[in-house]
Formats: structure tokens, sequence, C-alpha cells
């Protein structure tokens, strides 16, 4: 595996981490080599060093207090003796000749069969130019033998954002596939890394209980919440051109409405499951600009602590107009989903950290309790928690103990933690592997990509003319006002809190 931007905050933070992790497990075969590439004067040595110093605070998710400084130290050399860094400019052509070199270089050391997994862990501006680079000097050419049978691959991962709208992301597409074929890229998007998120297709498809009331009939809506207690942090130059719309939605956001929206697939190979989740994407219209609403974070309190509003934040404008937070209703206009209308919201800053789909099924038609309107009955909720709570909720009403009919809402849970052992692992593993493996199931394919852009694009047309003030929420709330009026526009329905843990949310 080459990494590009090995000295990055993502190779440290979730790539180098990942990797570690699939040695340590030894899911990774010993026949393997990594080198990085950076700008940064750095030997090898250094390279192993800084990140061998970083791995502690990102290895994650440890079993127990006690694991989170302790390094497997055998499994640590096993990946570091096969670490080599090339220091060069990835925009010059040299630094590829280089390259070619130290790949030959460890496929003789470490007989890697000449498989290569480029990792583009880079600015976005960059894939482009990475990509066309490293055709030109042939390095992404797989080798067959007469039989048409392939002695080698090369595979190109590339970073979230995939462009910047529908236009860009259609300009990078058209050219990356100059140089390769469908079948070598993974847009990686970390969120279908997340094992609730990978197990929605399982509780769907594995289950004959839900899937008959999946659908119009018996849902009301669907509320996608992506809730951050974290600001824009260090990266206000990458979120001052970004935004909350573009830095969430096309990408995670419908990555997870498209698992809960997607008819079963006839198989569950990668295309199959790929054709499904584009089916869902093609039957989006458009947003309209009306029903969208954005909100930037202003100073307050984030968990006990004093925050200060975005506009202060180092690398923003005092003036910014950027959005922090984003809602939106979405329609899905297909034979399951029409007249289902999907909420979904995502925002910094918020005072809660919460990640969940929750699905509202539509209320008893009838009460036949004496004295029990039916306007006092609670819908179904099926809440799938995908984090930091992992798990699966159902509430239900039940009568309450006692001589007299009186009703309570309580729920069924299921938390990953009562059931299987805690795993460490920061998520990048299984993508990591299914590169490795060939296996394209949970990645973007071209059309997917642009179709995102294409549902987004009124909004972020709307949004850049600067016809109007981003409305302010105070950091440590669940965004602005207008988002609630968003939801309530077309019946009685609200979001769910999100500043109560989820034990307590209804
Ligand atoms: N950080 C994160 O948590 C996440 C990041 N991403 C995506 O991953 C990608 C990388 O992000 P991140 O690691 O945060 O960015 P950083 O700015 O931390 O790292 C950028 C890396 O690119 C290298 N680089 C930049 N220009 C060149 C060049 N011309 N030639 C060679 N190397 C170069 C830098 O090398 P040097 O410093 O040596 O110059 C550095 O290693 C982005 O696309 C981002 O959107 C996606 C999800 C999460
Ligand atoms: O890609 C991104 O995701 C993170 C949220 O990911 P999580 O796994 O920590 O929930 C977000 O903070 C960041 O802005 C965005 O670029």
């Amino acid at each position: 595996m080459v990494i590009f931007g090995a000295t990055g905050d993502l190779t440290k933070r979730l790539v180098m981490p990942a990797l570690y992790n699939l040695v340590r497990t030894r899911v990774l075969p010993e026949n393997f080599a990594l080198i990085g590439v950076g700008r940064t004067d750095e030997t090898a040595e250094g390279w192993r060093d800084y990140l061998y110093g970083e791995l502690k605070h990102f290895v994650g998710n440890a079993a127990s207090e006690s694991d989170l400084d302790r390094i497997d130290e055998r499994a640590w050399k096993r990946l570091a003796d096969r670490m080599y860094y090339v220091r060069g400019d990835v925009t010059k052509p040299d630094l590829y000749e280089e390259l070619r070199g130290v790949l030959e270089h460890a496929e003789a050391e470490h007989q890697t069969g000449g498989n290569v997994i480029f990792y583009l862990a880079l600015a976005d501006r960059l894939f482009g130019t990475v990509v066309e680079l490293l055709g030109r000097a042939e390095l992404t050419d797989q080798k067959e033998d007469r039989h048409g049978v392939r002695r080698f691959w090369r595979r190109v991962v590339i970073e979230k954002p995939f462009g910047h709208d529908l236009a860009s992301a259609r300009e990078l597409n058209t050219h990356i596939l100059r140089t390769l074929q469908e079948d070598q890229i993974f847009r990686i998007d970390h969120f279908l890394g997340k094992d609730p998120v990978q197990s929605i297709m399982a509780f769907r498809f594995a289950n004959g209980l839900f899937e008959p009331i999946w659908n119009r009939d018996r849902i009301d809506h669907v509320q996608i919440t992506v809730a951050e207690t974290v600001g824009v942090e260090q990266r206000g130059e990458f979120y001052e051109v970004t935004g909350a719309l573009r830095d969430m939605v096309p990408n995670h956001v419908f990555s997870l409405l498209s698992m809960v929206a997607m008819e079963p697939p006839v198989g569950f190979d990668a295309a199959s499951i790929r054709n499904k989740k584009a089916e869902v994407f093609a039957a989006m219209p458009a947003i309209k600009p009306s029903a969208a609403v954005r909100g930037q974070y202003g100073s307050g309190t984030v968990l006990g602590k004093t925050v200060k509003a975005y506009r202060q934040e180092p690398e923003i404008a005092a003036n910014s107009d950027v959005e922090t937070y984003v809602a939106m209703q979405i329609e899905i206009d297909n034979w399951r989903w029409a007249g289902v209308p999907f909420y979904v919201r995502t925002g910094k800053h918020m005072s809660q950290r919460k990640t969940e789909i929750a699905i509202c099924f539509k209320q008893a038609p009838y009460a036949a309790f004496l004295d029990t309107p039916v306007d006092t009955l609670r819908p179904n909720w099926l809440v799938l928690d995908i984090q930091p709570n992992e798990g699966i909720s159902l509430q239900f009403e039940v009568k309450r103990r006692g001589p007299v009919v009186d009703l309570a809402a309580v729920r069924m849970d299921f938390r990953y933690a009562d059931w299987f052992p805690k795993e460490r692992n920061v998520g990048y593993e299984t993508l990591l592997y299914d590169v490795m493996t060939g296996d394209l199931t949970l990645f973007m394919r071209a059309d997917m990509v642009e179709q995102a852009w294409r549902i987004v694009q009124p909004i972020i047309d709307d949004w850049g003319a600067g016809k109007a003030d981003v409305p302010v929420y105070r950091s440590g709330t669940d965004g602005p006002k207008a988002a609630d009026e968003l939801i309530r526009r077309d019946g009685p329905r609200a979001w769910r809190p999100v500043g109560l843990p989820s034990e307590e949310a209804r």
C-alpha cells in the first residue's frame, strides 16, 4: 500500500491504527509493505517513530482503560519492518519514477506479488492530478496473463470530498476514468465502515419480521440525525470552503439513507447492492431550497465547556456565512416510499454526539380504550443507534400495572455491547480489508456520487447566492428554530431530542 499524505492527520488518526489492528488480528498476511509519501523531510525510521508515538492516541475503542496505552509490540514490529518513506511532491512526475523503484524493492523483499493499493489521503484538489500521474507512469496498469487471468491488480482509494458540486464531481470522474477502470476505484465513506451501519442490511434482510412493514403503508416518516459536539477544530480552512452540507450530506447522510431505503438486493455481491442503492438516489428529486434549513453555531456551552462562536474560530472569516448545521426534507419517489418524508439533520456543537436513524410508524388507527383519545397514543418508533451507543430499540405502548387502563410507552433494547465483546477498531479496518479483497460493496460508484450531488445542487446554488443571512444557533442546543418549523410543516411531527441520552429520548 502506498499512502499519499503519509504525514497528514487522516493517516495518523485512522489509516495507520486500522492497518495496525489488521496486523494485530493477523487479518493482514505477512507479504505486504507500506510506503508513505509526503513532502516533509523525513526518513523511514522517523516516519515509523512518529506514527508509533501517535498510535496510542488513536488506536481506539480499547476493551478496557488499561488497554488504551498498550500497543502490541510484536504486531507493531511486523508492520514497522515493512514501512518505507518517499519524500516528494505528488504534482511532480519524478516522484512516480522514484516510487516505482521502491515498489519493485518492496515486491522483491516482501513478495507482494505486484498488487498495489494507492491510498489518496490528500486534499481533494490533488486527486485528479495524482491519478493522472500514476497512470502516466504506468503504475495503475494491471497485468493479465495470455488467458486474461489477472496476475496482479492496482487499486486506488479516494477520500472524500469527491468534488464540491455536481459539475466538479462529474469532472473528477471523467478525469480519473481516463486512467482507471471503475472497478479499480474505491471512493471511501468511513460511515460505511461502522458496524451498526453495515448491520442495517442484516437487520432488514435477514429477518422476516420487519420488511413487510418497511414501507409507506406503515411508516409515517423517517428521521436521520448526525449530531456532533465537536466544532470546526483545526480544520477552518477546509470547512470555510466546504460547510456542513457538502461535508456530511451527499456522502455520510445519504449512505445511511440508502441503507434504510434500498430495495432487497438479488444477491449480496457489490453490483447487486450498489445497483439498489443507486436506484434510491435516482428516485430522489433534487431538494428544493424551501425544504432545507441551515444554521451556524454561535457561542455557548457544549458538554459543560464554554465554546466560541464559529466566526471566532481560527481561519474563519469574521463575516463567514458558512453553515455548520443543515436540516432538510427529502422525498423518494418510488412505490415503497412515495409520500413518506425523510427528515435529515446534521450539525456541529450540538448538545450531544448522536447518530441515529429513527423510523416513526403510523399511529394505531383508533383507540379501543375507554377515556384514551386516539391522539394521546404515541407512535411506535424503531431506532437504529449508530453512535456513540450502538444498538436497536423499539418503542411501543403497554398498559401500566394496576386496575385502571393507563397506557405507557416502553422500549425494547438491543445493545451491541451486551451481546458481543468490544473490539479495538477505528472503523477503517473493514474498508481497508475490502479494498485488499477487491470488494466494492461499501464504496460509492461514479453514478452514485453524481446522483448525490444532483440532489443537493439546488441548495448549494441557493445558499451560494448569499441571498439571506445564516441563522445562528447557540452552541450546545439542537440547532436553529427554523429546523423545528421545517418538520412541523406537513403534520404534527417533531424532531427527536438530541440532548437526552438515547436511553431517555422518546
Ligand atoms: N483527517 C480526518 O479525520 C479526515 C480526513 N479526510 C480526508 O482525507 C484527506 C486528507 O486529510 P488530512 O489528513 O486531514 O489532511 P492533512 O492536511 O492533515 O494532510 C495532508 C497530507 O497531504 C500531503 N501533501 C499535501 N500536498 C502534497 C504534495 N503536493 N505532495 C505530497 N504530499 C502532499 C501532506 O504532506 P506534508 O505535510 O508532508 O506536506 C500531508 O501528509 C482529505 O481529502 C480529507 O478530506 C476524510 C475523513 C476524515
Ligand atoms: O467526514 C467527516 O466526518 C466527521 C464525523 O465522523 P465521525 O465518525 O467522527 O462521526 C465530521 O466531524 C467531519 O467534519 C467530516 O469531515
